[in-house]
């Protein structure tokens, strides 16, 4: 190998796979290099599947890394397919860094479930914008949609592509710089779900074990509405987790909510907060109109002897940035209802470490 190709190389070995977050020369996925004439350099990718959308995202890299070496004015990404075995190759390799795809929690990340006692109280939108506010304070964070009947996670960071399978375990996808893995990327809209109890109880773990998640500082629940079987289940695989409760200003909700917070007693996990959403309307004219009462997450925090994290206001902004899969945190983060959810992720408990993927000593009675 020349100089000059030992240097590309080196060049290349710093460029990270955007969803497995280890470099492209690691993963095999450099399938040659040509220096040719008058500085002209051509890398050719392998990548494991032609449609992958982040393609783009690595052609950047891997131009950014190359072109500032010394001597070299041009570079050319080319791409290719891997083959099944160099898919099967590739799978090996993620699986051996990470000691089985069980041990890449082994970091022990923050679990947030987060709860509400009915449907439509925005539990799904306040779970994508404390992930981005998370992540935009350097945190690797991840997003675990468990909202089986109501996977809106897909939807608001606005990813319609299926998560890569890679040697038996999944790829989380990346979007505004969280991963993610929901129930909604294998099922159509028209195809009702009728998961129940054990069956749920598996996907779930799959979710937790089969999910190649990398290392993650926090990891977010999205619950289903209600305290059924996804949550105690879920409590139950992950029982350091701490419940973030989301509930609107008005007393009803607030009653409901109460429930998710008997669940989480029940179960003995803590309860980190409640968040209280669709707070007073600021309109345009100034006033500020509690549109949905007032007083409900006072009162439910209260209640369960926790903080309350926050209030965020009903915002338009909020809705829309929702409605074209951006979070309001990304994409508008001067927002009124932005910086309220910046405020609230920052105000989260310290973790209690997970223990998910951490084998406990076990001792005979
Ligand atoms: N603070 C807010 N201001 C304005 N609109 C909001 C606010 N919070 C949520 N919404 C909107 O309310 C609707 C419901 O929100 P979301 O899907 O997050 O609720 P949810 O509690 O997760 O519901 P489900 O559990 O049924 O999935 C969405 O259209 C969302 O954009």
């Amino acid at each position: 190998m020349s100089e000059c190709e030992r240097s590309i190389h080196t060049a290349l070995a710093s460029v990270d796979d955007p969803e497995i977050h280890r470099p492209i020369t690691e993963l095999g996925m450099v399938g040659g290099v040509r220096v040719g004439k008058r500085g002209r350099v051509s890398v050719r990718l392998l990548l494991t599947t032609s449609g992958c959308p982040l393609r783009e995202r690595l052609r950047a890299d891997v131009e950014a890394a190359v072109r500032g070496l010394p001597g070299i004015r041009h570079v050319d990404v080319e791409f290719a397919t891997m083959t099944a075995r160099q898919r099967a190759e590739l799978g090996e390799r993620v699986r051996a860094q990470f000691g089985g795809v069980r041990g890449v929690l082994n970091d022990r990340p923050a679990v947030y479930a987060v709860a509400s006692g009915k449907g439509g109280v925005g539990k799904s939108t306040v779970t994508a914008n404390l992930a981005v506010a998370l992540a935009r304070t350097g945190k690797r964070v991840g997003v675990l949609d468990a909202d089986v009947w109501g996977h809106s996670i897909p939807l608001l960071f606005g990813v319609d592509r299926a998560p890569v399978a890679l040697g038996g375990a999944m790829l989380p996808v990346e979007a505004h710089g969280v991963r993610l893995m929901s129930t909604g990327f294998f099922v159509s809209d028209d195809e009702p779900l009728i998961w129940r109890g054990p069956m749920l109880h598996k996907a779930l773990q799959q979710f937790l074990d089969d999910v190649h998640w990398g290392e993650l500082d926090v990891l977010l629940v999205d619950l289903p509405p209600g305290t059924g079987d996804i949550a105690i289940s879920l409590l139950e695989l992950v029982p350091d987790a701490q419940v973030v409760v989301v509930t609107t200003p008005q007393p009803a909700a607030q009653q409901v909510a109460r429930s998710a917070g008997r669940m989480a007693a029940d179960l003995g996990i803590a309860i980190a907060g409640v968040v209280e959403n669709m707070s007073q309307f600021a309109c345009a004219c100034g006033r500020h109109t509690p549109l949905f009462g007032a007083g409900g997450g006072t009162a439910l925090a209260d209640g369960l002897g926790v903080s309350l994290l926050g209030r965020v206001p009903l915002d338009v902004e909020l809705r829309e940035s929702g409605d074209i899969g951006v979070p309001v945190v990304a994409g508008r983060p001067d927002a009124p209802s932005a910086s309220a959810l910046r405020d609230i992720a920052g105000s989260l408990p310290e973790s209690r470490k997970s223990l998910i993927g951490v084998s406990l000593p076990l001792q005979a009675l």
